[in-house]
């Protein structure tokens, strides 16, 4: 069994649970009552071109990883997500998922009611309950990982996420699931660097399989950022956008820590590298 079906089995365990306190009738009557989506398409960088082109960060809320156990308390998660918009994260990410994250729905509750920019509610997404769910605790965007979906799943994931207002990050590692993506309809897709079957992190992955994301799609390079460098690197090789956790984490730690400051850094970095991919638009 992979680190990713492991990661999966617990997720429907914990879902199950949910989903007996509250039913699926009152998830999406949440859903449909709460506060519209912000627009993150826009937020992303989606339909902006030539020198109004800038990198956006993704921020991460990341308490702990399978790859690498605890990494940060963070007791205050909706200080840290206000640290991050100051510094210019365009979107934050909030991983929900317990056993292996650390993360909670609280913690994007949490969040949703600190920041106006768009949010992320990064889990392993597996049914269409998770979804409701996201939109009626205020995500505007969820995450759809390709290898953990078939190619019809995902095709009604992503209709489901678009009638709820939001939008989704489609996410590839390899080009067979980026085409699956891409033939899905994403409009933001996310190449993430790390092998979530062996945890694995190869930046260079990013490189060749950004060539394949037209311009008119939002591409965002995840995982595997160390430094200012490494998001020069991603928005170099066509990144629109950027996902950072450990390293952003780890800056919100210990006496004098500046995360608003370490996404200035970040983002200013990747701006001055960036430049504009080739692939033809969607048709
Ligand atoms: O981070 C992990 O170890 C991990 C393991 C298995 C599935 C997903 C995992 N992480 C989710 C992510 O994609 C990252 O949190 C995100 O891209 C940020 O990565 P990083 O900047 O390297 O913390």
């Amino acid at each position: 069994m992979s680190v990713l079906d492991d990661i999966i089995d617990g997720v429907r365990a914990d879902l199950s649970a949910r989903r007996r306190e509250v039913g699926d009738a009152d998830i999406e009557r949440s859903a449909a009552a709460a506060v519209p989506a912000r627009d993150a398409f826009a937020a992303l960088g989606g339909g902006v071109v030539g020198a109004d082109r800038r990198l956006r960060l993704i921020t991460e809320v990341k308490r702990a990883s399978p790859s690498k156990g605890d990494l940060a308390a963070i007791d205050d998660p909706a200080a840290l997500a206000a640290a991050y918009e100051t510094g210019g994260a365009a979107a934050i990410s909030v991983l929900t998922e317990q056993r292996r994250f650390r993360g909670s729905l609280a913690d994007l509750d949490a969040v949703r009611a600190a920041v106006s920019i768009p949010v992320l509610r990064k889990d392993f997404t597996v049914e269409p309950y998770q979804i409701q769910e996201a939109r009626a605790h205020g995500a505007d965007l969820v995450l759809l990982i390709v290898a953990a979906l078939d190619q019809r799943t995902l095709v009604d994931f992503l209709a489901l996420t678009h009638e709820l207002g939001m939008n989704a990050l489609v996410e590839a590692h390899t080009g067979a699931e980026l085409e699956r993506a891409l033939d899905a309809g994403a409009r933001i897709v996310g190449v993430n660097t790390r092998n979530l079957k062996t945890l694995d992190v190869d930046p260079g992955v990013f490189a060749p399989l950004a060539g394949m994301i037209p311009g008119d799609v939002v591409a965002v390079a995840e995982s595997g950022v160390v430094d200012a460098d490494d998001v020069a690197a991603y928005a170099a090789a066509g990144a629109d956008a950027v996902l950072v956790g450990e390293a952003l984490v780890r800056s919100s730690l210990g006496a004098g820590a500046d995360p608003a400051d370490a996404v200035r850094r970040f983002a200013a970095a990747g701006t001055g590298a960036q430049t504009e991919r080739t692939a033809p638009e969607n048709t």
